[in-house]
């Protein structure tokens, strides 16, 4: 029996340094930023999509996605987000049920889908278990001011598109409190599937 784990949380609440951690336990992580990335790549039906919708002044010159454009166009306007996310998520969500079932095919005993909208989309019927990786507001804007370079407008427009985290906070079965140091969140993180008896470390 494979047991199947959502985790999830907000942009830049710290999904990917807890999941790089669970990853370093062997552990299998589907990433759906990754398998998003994967389904916009030059050629794939969603890329074709997007250019029909956005125009290619989204591309760069050798035709790869500007994803910074398409982010300033996304994030700070509601129906063109709509728009995005029905081209890209039956893909992501196709790609992610393959790759799950696969694992549970070779016997893993645990499998880990980081999926920052989790919640928004409902996708939580996938999973047996739910961990949300959460932080203090102003925390997660000051870290995804710095990781992306933004304005504290910008980072503020990225917040607003998702769930509030404290809404989430309700919905998961376990919480990692990321606001103080990464060091302390992966002991949070370790003790979670120790308490399931999922892995010892
Ligand atoms: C808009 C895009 C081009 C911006 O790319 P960029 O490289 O700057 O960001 P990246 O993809 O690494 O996403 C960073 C974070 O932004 C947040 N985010 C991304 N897309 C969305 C969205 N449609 N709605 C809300 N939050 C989103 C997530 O928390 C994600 O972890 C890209 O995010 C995208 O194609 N989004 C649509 C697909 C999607 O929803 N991806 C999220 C998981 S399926
Ligand atoms: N406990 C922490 N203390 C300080 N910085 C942190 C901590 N946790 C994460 N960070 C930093 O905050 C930023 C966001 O973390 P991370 O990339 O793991 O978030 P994420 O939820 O995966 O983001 P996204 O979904 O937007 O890609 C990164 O620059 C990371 O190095």
């Amino acid at each position: 029996m494979t047991l199947t784990v959502g985790l999830t949380g907000g942009i830049a609440s710290g999904k990917s340094t807890i999941s790089s951690f669970y990853q370093s336990l062997n552990i299998p992580i589907i990433d759906a930023d990754i398998e998003s990335r994967l389904a916009v790549e030059i050629g794939e039906p969603a890329y074709v999509e997007i250019v029909a919708h956005f125009g290619k002044d989204i591309l760069h010159q050798d035709g790869t996605l500007n994803r910074q454009k398409l982010g300033e166009i996304i994030f700070s306007n509601e129906a063109e987000r709509n728009v995005l996310n029905s081209i890209v998520h039956p893909d992501v969500r196709r790609r992610m049920d393959e790759k799950q079932r696969q694992a549970v095919k070779t016997g893993e005993k645990i499998v880990i889908l980081d999926i920052p909208l989790l919640f928004e989309n409902k996708l939580d019927t996938m999973v047996e278990r739910t961990i949300l990786v959460y932080v203090d507001q102003d925390i997660q804007i000051a870290r995804l001011m710095n990781r992306n370079d933004l304005s504290h407008e910008q980072a503020v427009n990225r917040i607003n598109a998702q769930m509030p985290l404290l809404e989430k906070k309700a919905l998961a079965d376990e919480v990692i409190n990321n606001n103080g140091s990464i060091e302390n969140s992966l002991q949070q993180a370790k003790n979670i599937l120790e308490e399931w008896h999922v892995f010892s470390i």
